[in-house]
């Protein structure tokens, strides 16, 4: 039987009727098996009960360049069989029980329609060295560095890669060779599923459509949760032209030599995720994991994403975009882009500790924004869930998460306790009792004695957005919110105040170029290293970092109501980066936030020049009912003139050596002034509350 399905030749495939979702009795018709989803691990003959009605479609029904991309990728891959995507609510949980019975995910008992799965220790985030554009110009793509590439490891496995601290590049050819030697017969034994996906509300204007072909039903249902996914799509999809075309397997053919561990199939020594603008495609091989998988998410809605924001004239961002409501009743909405792991979750789901101010979360990790016929830049969140950090999740720091991820949610790499309950590093105390044990994300007995942590700090949840209990009213608006204000941030231990606003649009460019943060786990990189997180877009951009500024530089037009730019700074540490977190984060960054909006409504009285943009005034900073030492915020509005010094020469050899020609002047001429007013210091009003070291002194000026 299993070599009747080798055998088949996927073009009869396509002359048959795609019958999915109906129940099917097996009787060893290869033009039949073709037909409908089963698992293979059932065997023994006991059919995947998909219950009635769903959805039926001819194959030749589908439109042509989707049955072209299936064809051609299906006569390459080699899957088995190939299953069309419906969507529907039958379809998913067949696929959970699927996972479940072949091991790769477990009930988690004591919650809601809650699932586990535990990877293979060796794919737990994105692989940033293995991800790639290709383009036939390689300047299309990665500036050319000052002095030469970055060494590739031929344990990659990825032939010419050309590596740089801005993006990697290769050749189509290189990539055909690359491809040649992992795609054929990919999905051997495997099942193709074809997931039409729609980024952004179905139909909207700034919307867009891709097709995920894939072979793991852990990805198909994690889709399902972070895009609008299904039938409805098809009927958006007139020709060839309008969607991307993502391809994914695990590039573990059956039958297999290679050891699974957790039955969590990948291959992590040829893993490759691979961009080709030209052919609006993503070709992803080997990890099943997040970014890496999901294809919807970093592939296109960001790297492509970005290109074709960059064609048509608007942004596609790693943002958060949240709605803020003060006491009198008035609503904004700001975008804020901070590096994988620094706090966009959090900030888009934030209950504000000062009474009277309301958060209403649009997105949690990308924003695409446009300008419109008014000059308003409006912005939607093109996912449908979130797929977030757990460490750190706790009823404390996150309530509105917590409350998010109790029902319809799949877990990756968490803890759990017996009875199937989650777990990690960060939750409140009571949600497990301590000195029970738990098992840990290895699947070991873990006690909190236990060396390893639980859970694995880039463990995540996948849960739907609409499940929010502060999803914002128009989260799903089809032409977007409007943004009044756009914040940059990452982890700075040293030296970067809690808060500082752009003079204008190009120096929030500068700003937004500059930004550094301190290495997290979202991706493979080792240690606390500070990194160059240029927009928090570093690992996400689809062309040339200085192509990409100047797009930014060109998007500031007469007759456009450009936001306000801000910079933040939740982790600035005491004694020079080694001690604790000064400010306490989470639910008091509302006072950072009132701040800004209150410097969108035009009140200039909070604000003051310093060298490195305005900050807050004396008393103009909502410190009460704050419980921290006055010497602590003291520092977190601190400015060191010779860390700042340092700083920009930093930056600048950073700009210098990894931009080189293809930055703009405009940014290197924002460096520039900043250095100025540092060495023309009197021409700014010192004066704050909260006093400003300079050559190590400390003036602390009473208004
Ligand atoms: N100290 C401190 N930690 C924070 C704050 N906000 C978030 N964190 C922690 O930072 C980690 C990551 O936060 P997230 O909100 O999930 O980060 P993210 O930017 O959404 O991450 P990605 O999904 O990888 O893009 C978690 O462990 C949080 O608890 C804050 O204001 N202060
Ligand atoms: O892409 C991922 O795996 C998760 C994510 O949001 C990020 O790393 O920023
Ligand atoms: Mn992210």
């Amino acid at each position: 039987m299993v070599d009747q399905l080798r055998n088949f030749d996927s073009s009869e495939l396509f002359k048959k009727t795609m019958d999915i979702g109906v129940n099917c009795q097996l009787n060893g018709n290869c033009k039949q098996f073709a037909n409908f989803q089963m698992s293979p691990v059932l065997a023994d003959n006991k059919m995947l009960k998909l219950k009635k009605s769903c959805y039926k479609c001819n194959m030749t029904d589908l439109p042509q360049g989707l049955q072209n991309f299936i064809e051609e990728k299906a006569r390459v891959c080699q899957p088995d069989k190939i299953h069309i995507c419906d969507g529907s609510i039958e379809e998913y949980n067949a696929l959970l029980e699927l996972l479940q019975v072949n091991g790769s995910l477990q009930k988690l008992e004591k919650m809601d329609d809650c699932w586990l799965a535990l990877t293979d220790p060796k794919d737990v985030a994105r692989v940033e060295s293995r991800t790639f554009i290709c383009t036939k110009s390689m300047r299309d793509t990665i500036p050319t560095p000052k002095h030469g590439f970055k060494e590739v490891d031929s344990s990659l496995n990825l032939r010419n890669l050309k590596c740089t601290a801005l993006g990697n590049w290769m050749s189509p050819e290189d990539l055909e060779y690359e491809l040649g030697r992992r795609l054929p017969g990919c999905m051997k034994g495997r099942t193709m599923y074809v997931v039409p996906y729609s980024m952004g509300s179905v139909g909207g204007s700034i919307s867009k459509i891709g097709v995920e072909l894939t072979d793991s039903p852990y990805v198909v249902c994690n889709m399902r949760i972070m895009t609008r996914m299904g039938i409805k799509i098809l009927g958006k999809i007139e020709d060839e032209s309008v969607f991307v075309k993502c391809l994914h397997t695990v590039g573990v053919p059956l039958p297999t030599k290679m050891t699974i561990v957790n039955n969590w199939p990948c291959n992590p020594e040829m893993t490759m995720v691979a961009h080709l603008p030209e052919k609006n495609e993503v070709i992803s091989f080997g990890s099943g994991y997040g970014g890496n998988s999901l294809l919807g998410k970093k592939c296109f809605a960001l790297r492509l994403g970005s290109i074709i924001a960059k064609r048509e004239g608007w942004m596609a961002e790693h943002m958060l975009i949240l709605g803020i409501t003060n006491p009198q009743g008035v609503k904004k909405y700001i975008a804020a882009a901070f590096p994988s792991a620094c706090g966009k979750t959090n900030l888009a789901m934030m209950t504000p500790s000062v009474p009277g101010w309301k958060i209403e979360c649009v997105g949690d990790d990308i924003a695409w924004m446009k300008f419109n016929e008014k000059g308003e830049l409006r912005a939607i969140n093109p996912e449908n869930g979130f797929f977030g950090v757990c460490p750190g999740t706790s009823n404390s720091t996150n309530p509105i998460a917590m409350k998010t991820i109790q029902k319809h949610t799949i877990f990756t790499n968490v803890a759990h306790t017996a009875d199937g309950e989650v777990y990690w590093e960060g939750m409140d105390d009571n949600m497990v009792s301590h000195g029970e044990h738990l098992i840990s994300w290895k699947g070991k007995d873990w006690t909190k004695d236990s060396k390893e942590p639980a859970a694995h700090p880039n463990s995540r949840f996948c849960a739907p957005a609409e499940q929010c209990p502060i999803i914002d009213p128009n989260w799903e608006s089809p032409e977007g919110v409007p943004i009044s204000a756009i914040i940059f941030g990452g982890r700075r231990p040293q030296g970067v105040p809690l808060i500082y606003e752009a003079f204008n649009w190009e120096h929030g460019v500068y700003i937004g170029a500059s930004v550094k943060s301190e290495a997290t786990a979202a991706a493979e990189h080792k240690g606390k290293v500070i990194m160059h997180d240029p927009f928090a877009m570093r690992p996400f951009f689809g062309y040339n970092f200085g192509d990409y500024c100047k797009h930014w530089l060109s998007l500031s037009k007469e007759g456009r109501k450009m936001p306000k730019i801000f910079h933040v700074n939740w982790f600035r540490k005491s004694d020079n980066g080694q001690g604790s977190f000064l400010w306490p984060g989470f639910g008091e960054n509302i006072r950072v936030l009132e701040w800004i909006f209150k410097r969108t409504d035009g009140d200039d009285s909070i604000a003051q020049k310093t060298p490195i943009g305005y900050m807050p005034k004396v008393d103009s900073f909502d410190m009460e009912g704050l419980n921290i030492p006055v010497g602590c915020i003291q520092e977190l509005f601190s400015l060191d003139k010779q860390f700042w010094l340092g700083e920009l020469e930093e930056i600048e050899k950073y700009f210098d050596q990894n931009v080189n020609i293809s930055m703009p002047n405009e940014v290197l001429d924002q460096l520039s002034s900043i250095r100025e007013r540092f060495l023309n210091i009197e021409f700014f009003n010192w004066h704050t509350l909260f006093g400003i070291m300079l050559n190590g002194k400390t003036f602390t000026i009473k208004n």
